[in-house]
């Protein structure tokens, strides 16, 4: 399907707003969310289901709190301004999304909310209730409890995220720059606007620098990474700036404003995309070239093909695969501990068993159904 029909057939939509798009500097800015409700509202009208992924407690915080609290950089400090933030950007949304006639839902995630089966699907059947209420969730990280090692990291990985627990057809990421250049365009005048992407390699994540302005965080890498994720669950992606939120108006009258991501055709099905982008990985299985090969060819990992093993994690745990390079090449759970794969790796399968007494041995390490490849072009090709 082509970019404009991808479009029009999106019934279902994730918005992430950044921080820079609400506040002007130190400045509450109240129309900022008027015009975001307008527009939101206006694809209710359509017939769509919008999911908004807003970022701004910090901001909210710190504007509430003053002059006195701005320069700390310490995270349960950060966490306090987001605790003050959150409930004033709450505010602002309810009461900018009441002038019509909506009501808000207020969602907080954090990463081991969607490490656990069963949180992941609790999650889900929230928004999916709300969105059937004719709600508009609102979705932010919960930062009272992120620290460092167990957060999302910024909210473009989070709005990615939602978008693949949802099963989205449409991401939209408002940014205060128009899309993805060539080259971060705040540093180089010649940079200029990639208007489609059909498979995000390294020349594309070459392009985006890392750096957030402001009070943002992940700058263009992270809205890249997080297209990844997105287009690799099915779920095409558009980038834009969100200076002014008619702009959500244009994409769907089919203006051709940003940078729009083609989703992968045969995008990683939902209990996959549990193990790929929600469950928090217990360590790393190195693997040789002949079994990445089989990998590439749908088939299961088997003793012989590890190569290496980092970390501690059990039976049924995630793990990340890398390739003898080094090169991060998927996911999946692992019948093996850590423990027993140490002993096993290298091994042929009728080995295995007389080296390891457990009884229910599985002959895969990663069984295929298990197992996903993160590799777009050697999933696709
Ligand atoms: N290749 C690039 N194309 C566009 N923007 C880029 C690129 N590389 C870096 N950037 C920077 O990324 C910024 C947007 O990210 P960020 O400030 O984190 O936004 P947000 O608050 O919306 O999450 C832009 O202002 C831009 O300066
Ligand atoms: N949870 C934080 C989000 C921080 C963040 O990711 O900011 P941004 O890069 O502007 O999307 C907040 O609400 O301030």
């Amino acid at each position: 399907m082509k970019r404009e029909a991808l479009i029009r057939h999106s019934k279902r939509i994730v918005i992430k707003v950044g921080s820079s798009l609400l506040f002007e500097g130190l400045q509450f800015r109240n129309e900022r969310f008027e015009s975001l409700a307008a527009s939101v509202s206006w694809l209710l009208d359509q017939g769509k289901e919008v999911v908004l992924v807003t970022s701004g407690a910090v901001a909210c915080g710190m504007i509430a709190l003053g002059d006195s609290v701005r320069k700390s950089q310490d995270i349960p400090f950060k966490q306090a301004l987001s605790s003050v933030g959150q409930s004033i950007l709450m505010r602002f949304y309810l009461e900018a999304f009441s002038k019509y006639g909506r009501k808000v839902g207020q969602i907080l995630l954090a990463p081991e909310d969607v490490h656990y089966r069963r949180k992941y699907l609790n999650a889900r059947n929230t928004i999916e209730t709300l969105l059937n209420l004719g709600v508009v969730p609102v979705v932010n990280e919960n930062d009272t409890v992120a620290v460092d090692e167990i957060k999302f990291g910024d909210n473009d990985r989070l709005s990615a995220l939602v978008s693949a627990l949802i099963d989205a057809h449409l991401l939209v990421i408002l940014s205060d720059v128009e899309g993805l250049f060539t080259r971060d365009p705040r540093l180089f005048k010649d940079a200029t606007l990639v208007k489609e992407v059909f498979s995000i390699d390294e020349n594309i994540e070459a392009m985006a620098g890392g750096e957030g302005s402001h009070f943002s965080t992940g700058g263009m890498k992270s809205k890249i990474m997080a297209a990844r994720m997105a287009t690799l669950s099915g779920t095409a992606v558009i980038i834009a700036s969100g200076r002014d939120f008619g702009i959500i108006k244009d994409i769907f009258l089919a203006r051709e404003v940003g940078t729009f991501f083609y989703p992968q055709k045969r995008g990683i099905r939902s209990r996959k995309r549990w193990i790929a982008f929600g469950m928090l990985p217990g360590g790393k299985v190195f693997i040789d070239e002949g079994a990445k090969k089989a990998l590439n060819e749908g088939k299961s990992l088997l003793p012989p093909g590890v190569i290496g093993i980092e970390g501690d994690f059990e039976v049924g745990e995630c793990v990340e695969i890398f390739d003898a390079t080094h090169k991060r090449i998927g996911r999946g759970l692992v019948n093996y501990s850590s423990e027993e794969l140490k002993i096993i790796s290298g091994l042929r399968t009728h080995q295995v068993r007389k080296v390891l007494q457990r009884e229910n041995l599985e002959e895969e390490v990663i069984h295929a159904d298990n197992l996903i490849l993160l590799e777009e072009e050697e999933k696709d090709g």
